[in-house]
């Protein structure tokens, strides 16, 4: 039997959950009152949410590839367990090897509200990775999305881990929205230097932006006056937030970028990274978690 037979035949409720195959994967489909999403197996990666009576909350580039092996280009890559660059090693996977590997899914229900509630796990493994060190993913879809990644430790040593929840949101245009809530918090700008800064007003972005804000674990907002829309995320088990936009001459290295992608997308990221990573003791587990809701301004 094929991974999709034995799946929808474990999984499936009949017109609310199904399996399809898209390039070389496959992704688990809900559709219900409250919504519809899109997750694919591989990465356990969410490539689509639209909450019911709202716009596409989550970017996915026009050109992104559903390969194996490769991670898809916006939707929500988990980036684990290390954030950009491995430390001491540059020939590993840039943000890890979570992203790009199967996961198991373990459980799909659907309560009375139609509310979905979707479980996978990862077996934590690489040849570069000795470490037993389970994850697993719990996706809530509801009006609102929530997301919650634990790590648990079943090694006899210490284990410092880097993630993220590497979120590209759908914007009207980047050059009319602004992110609130980072304002007076450190961040580190990886395009100058990795120098230190501060900055005392909302984000606005009209230029390539890529910066780790450090010790900060408040909701922040991405206010899309275009669109009459505000995205709330509010966190937890989170002491960094990553602000990025590739613009133009990023974009063209990147290659899968779309046409004018950059334009329609932003990433705030949910992580655990420069100076935040977390260090789990033998037997220690750690969730980092987020939520996100829409809301319609009215001004
Ligand atoms: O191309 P990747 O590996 O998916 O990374 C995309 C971007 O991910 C962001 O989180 C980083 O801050 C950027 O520096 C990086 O370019």
């Amino acid at each position: 039997m094929s991974d999709l037979t034995v799946l929808t035949s474990l999984f499936s409720i009949p017109n609310k959950v199904w399996f399809e195959e898209r390039g070389e994967l496959i992704l688990l489909v809900v559709k219900t009152t409250k919504g519809k999403a899109v997750i694919s197996l591989q990465g356990a990666h969410l490539t689509k949410w639209i909450p019911a009576g709202h716009k596409p909350v989550i970017w996915l580039s026009e050109d992104a590839e559903f390969k194996t092996g490769k991670s898809i280009r916006g939707g929500i890559p988990i980036c684990w367990p290390w954030f950009g660059a491995h430390p001491d090693q540059s020939d590993l996977p840039a943000h890890g090897f979570a992203r790009s590997q199967n996961w198991t899914l373990q459980s799909v229900d659907l309560n009375e509200e139609e509310d979905a509630t979707i479980t996978f796990e990862f077996d934590g493994g690489a040849d570069y990775w000795p470490f037993n060190t389970p994850l697993s993913l719990c996706f809530v879809i509801s009006d609102r999305l929530s997301m919650s990644l634990t790590t648990r430790n079943k090694s006899e040593q210490a284990i410092t881990i880097g993630s993220a929840l590497h979120t590209y949101f759908e914007i009207s245009s980047v050059e009319q929205i602004s992110i609130q809530g980072l304002e007076n918090r450190p961040f580190i700008d990886t395009l100058d230097g990795n120098k230190r800064k501060t900055e005392t007003t909302p984000i606005t972005i009209d230029a390539e932006i890529d910066r780790i804000y450090l010790d900060e674990e408040d909701t922040c907002v991405i206010v899309d006056q275009s669109w009459q829309r505000e995205i709330k995320i509010e966190k937890s088990g989170s002491h960094s937030t990553v602000v990025w936009n590739p613009w133009v001459a990023k974009s063209e290295r990147m290659g899968d970028m779309g046409s004018a992608g950059y334009t329609h997308m932003v990433c705030v990221e949910t992580a655990n990274a420069a100076n935040d990573v977390i260090t789990l003791g033998p037997g220690a587990e750690h969730t980092l978690g987020v939520t996100y809701s829409v809301f319609t301004l009215t001004t």
